[in-house]
């Protein structure tokens, strides 16, 4: 035999020198659930490890992400139901306790990169992302609403703005009225292919948001699609996002892949909630090596094309990073 690929994995030093990916630190955006008051962390149910933080604990919990390299941020508040309403409108009250945390989150780190949700489901009575009228969900009407909460968004302070809600046109839309204000440095990381998962269950519990009538389908890709990807990452691009994603990762690695060689935009990919449950629940059973599965498959994610992950493994692959 001339040819004995094994050479190559003889040592570990020899493996190193042939590795085709490295993660980073510096490849992570780290989401977090942020609730009002003081001095508050509680723990999501469904994802061990992850808790919802007031402003207080939640500027501590950053800082020490950052002590550990992790730069960038991505804020979803809680509200309870009593502040939700048909048009979401605590979404663009310039009083309410997201944005007030958003400007003092930028201000204590300015260097932090701080990336805001654009979507209705957490201030909307109806736990969609869009305006309901009799069981559909208007497109066009959303995006007011949705051109509002991102100009908000921007003033407060957000680097990035992360339309979630797969409205079409909104990425054109929200551009048009952050450059007609004078915020044409905020950038928009578009949910660009995201698809109606059953892997975001956990996210819900976070942030009681599930939709109270019927599913995402009508805006929200079908699992079956893969070409479909390339229409939305072409209006994208197109309408000026900065970045596009894609939402799950884990069952949607081809869909990385296939906008990654499709596009020369920044490719992103969410690493959802459940997908974090999943590991931690086996892990916790003894099912899986919770630490290597982690890493198989933020590893899976880079493979596959992502220059970007959003992660709620972000913290724990830093400190590993460490050791
Ligand atoms: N539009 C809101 C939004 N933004 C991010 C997620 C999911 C994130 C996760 O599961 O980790 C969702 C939930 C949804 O669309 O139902
Ligand atoms: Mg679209």
């Amino acid at each position: 035999m001339l040819r004995r690929p094994r050479r190559n994995r003889k040592s570990q030093v020899i493996r190193q020198m042939v590795e085709e990916t490295r993660l980073s630190v510096k490849d992570f955006i780290f989401p977090m659930f942020l609730i009002d008051g003081i001095n508050q962390k509680v723990e999501v149910s469904s994802m061990p490890g992850i808790f919802r933080y007031s402003l207080d604990l939640m500027l501590k919990e950053i800082e020490e992400c950052m002590n550990l390299g992790i730069m960038a941020f991505d804020i979803f508040p809680a509200y309870p139901e009593s502040k939700k309403d048909k048009y979401a409108s605590e979404s663009y009250n310039p009083d309410t306790f997201y944005l007030k945390a958003i400007h003092k989150i930028k201000t204590s780190f300015p260097e932090a990169v701080v990336m805001t949700d654009v979507a209705m489901d957490p201030y909307s009575s109806d736990g969609h992302d869009g305006l309901v009228q009799d069981g559909k969900i208007l497109n066009d009407e959303t995006l007011e609403i949705l051109g509002k909460m991102s100009l908000a968004q921007a003033q407060a302070g957000a680097d990035i703005l992360g339309p979630s809600d797969m409205m079409d046109g909104r990425v054109g839309c929200i551009r048009k009225i952050l450059d007609d204000n004078g915020f044409t440095d905020v950038s928009i990381m578009s949910y660009t292919a995201k698809y109606a998962s059953a892997f975001y269950g956990p996210f819900r519990d976070a942030l009681d948001s599930a939709p109270k009538l019927g599913d995402k389908k009508t805006y929200q890709m079908d699992p079956a699609n893969y070409y479909e990807a390339l229409i939305e990452a072409g209006l994208d691009t197109e309408e000026g996002a900065d970045f596009l994603m894609v939402k799950p990762a884990l069952a949607y690695l081809d869909v990385i892949r296939l906008l990654k060689d499709n596009s020369n935009l920044p490719i992103a990919a969410y690493n959802v909630s459940g997908e974090y449950a999943m590991i931690k629940a086996s892990a916790q059973r003894g099912w899986l090596d919770g630490e290597r599965a982690m890493m198989e498959s933020l590893l899976s994610i880079k493979r596959a094309g992502a220059n970007i992950i959003l992660s709620y493994f972000a913290k724990e692959f830093a400190h590993l990073m460490r050791k």
